[in-house]
């Protein structure tokens, strides 16, 4: 087993990776005010994104997943520049694009285009496919060559539909060819960067296959770019190179599919991950436990303090309800922000149980699901210490003395975490 090194920084040119950056978003906020009264003045805001940090590499499929009013629609409409964001800055080929106006704007739409979630609703029922495939055309002032409706037939035929139906009406159509309808839009002007926020959760799930594979067979052809939004892991698990995980606001983790789904590091995304069935004949009998969280997400008008998810999390203490976790890059390509990360050492391990939030939360996490936790945190942390202790005597020193501290801090945590299971 090899220690995962620790990264005391936050987004670095480094933790990238190795593609080249498409786009780069930094602390990009989205307060939505709440305004009352006769003189509609401001007495709130509903902080839909509040301060996140991520970038998207050529060529691959970053996943946003979270529960529902997480912030993920939000975000996808900040980064194709349809909601003017707060705070924070998008850059993408490492031009700002944060604040550009509508006519700086349109040479940039050519290249950024979005996928709708309801292809009943995005689709103007009063024009023929032709119309709605050959609109960006016309937006943009492109003449095709050949003409737009040779490009339109072309574009049909692409996304699998008929070009004679060029003629034809959204109603004529399924949802699984409406969403293929949009898709054929959204590749209109050849972009680099396509947005689809929730693609497919519209269309019965047999059609949504058909839809995963078409939008992956299109980026293998055609070299695409994609940010794919999904409310569960279900989706996205397949066609994702890496995935974040947001949370009231805030992203949480974010890693490739491979470390994550191996070994979660934020207890929200090892919750979602529970929640997914995970089809494997091998692991079939195997009892699999699921993680289920208590409550809605709270409101995001006055989100908890500190870490936002303690209010649901099992292992929530003290400095999660005070101070909020940075994004931390603690493995390689794997950022998360948690005090108590699972499989990795604990960041804050003398810290106080939050014993109320804790034992009401483990009322619903199985007993094994609490016992893999604590022996992944401690197995982490004594292997930590034994490699620490052949590298150098003094850090050895503060790596057992963390280690036994862990254990002791993991002890009761336990003990009212059966308690309350008890109940
Ligand atoms: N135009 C708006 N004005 C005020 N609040 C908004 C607006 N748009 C979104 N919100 C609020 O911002 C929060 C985040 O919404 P958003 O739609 O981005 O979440 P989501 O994760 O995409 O959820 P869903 O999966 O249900 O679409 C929600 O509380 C929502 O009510």
């Amino acid at each position: 087993m090899s220690i995962p090194k620790q990264a005391g920084s936050t987004l670095t040119e480094d933790s990238a990776g190795d593609g080249e950056v498409l786009l780069r978003v930094s602390g990009l906020k989205k307060h939505f005010p709440i305004r009352k009264g006769l003189l509609q003045r401001q007495t709130g805001a509903v902080r839909a994104v509040d301060g996140i940090d991520f970038e998207v590499r050529k060529g691959e499929t970053l996943g946003v997943v979270g529960e529902s009013g997480c912030g993920k629609s939000t975000m996808g409409r900040l980064i194709t520049r349809l909601l003017e964001p707060t705070g924070g800055t998008v850059e993408f080929e490492g031009r700002d694009i944060t604040h550009l106006g509508v006519g700086q704007m349109r040479p940039m739409r050519r290249d950024v285009q979005m996928i709708f979630q309801d292809p009943y609703s995005s689709l103007n029922p009063r024009h023929t496919i032709g119309t709605i495939v050959g609109a960006p055309f016309k937006l943009q002032g492109v003449q095709p060559e050949g003409g737009v409706k040779k490009e339109v037939q072309r574009l049909l035929s692409v996304v699998g539909l008929n070009p004679e139906h060029y003629n034809r009406y959204p109603h004529e159509f399924s949802g699984g060819q409406r969403q293929r309808i949009g898709i054929a839009r959204a590749l209109a002007l050849n972009p680099k960067l396509v947005v689809a926020d929730e693609p497919v959760s519209a269309l019965d799930v047999s059609i949504q296959a058909q839809v995963v594979n078409l939008l992956d067979d299109l980026q293998e052809e055609l070299g695409l770019t994609y940010v794919i939004i999904a409310h569960d892991l279900s989706v996205v698990r397949h066609v994702s190179d890496r995935i974040a995980v947001m949370y009231l606001g805030k992203i949480v983790e974010l890693a490739d599919r491979e470390s994550l789904y191996t070994a979660p590091m934020h207890p929200y995304t090892k919750a979602l991950m529970s929640a997914v069935p995970i089809p494997d004949p091998k692991r079939r009998g195997v009892k699999s436990e699921r993680i289920l969280l208590r409550g809605d997400v709270p409101s995001p008008i006055a989100p908890p303090s500190g870490c936002r998810f303690h209010t649901r999390c099992w292992k929530a203490t003290e400095v999660c309800r005070t101070t909020e976790p940075p994004l931390l890059e603690l493995k390689p390509g794997q950022r998360v922000a948690c005090h108590h990360p699972e499989n990795f050492q604990d960041q804050q391990p003398q810290d106080t149980v939050l014993l109320s939030v804790a034992k009401e939360a483990a009322e619903l996490v199985a007993d094994e699901v609490l016992a893999e936790s604590a022996e992944t945190s401690a197995a982490v942390a004594a292997v930590a210490a034994e490699v620490s202790e052949a590298a150098e005597a003094p850090v050895a020193e503060d790596a057992s003395e963390a280690a036994a501290a862990e254990d002791d801090a993991e002890a009761p945590a336990s003990e009212d975490v059966t308690d309350g299971d008890n109940k």
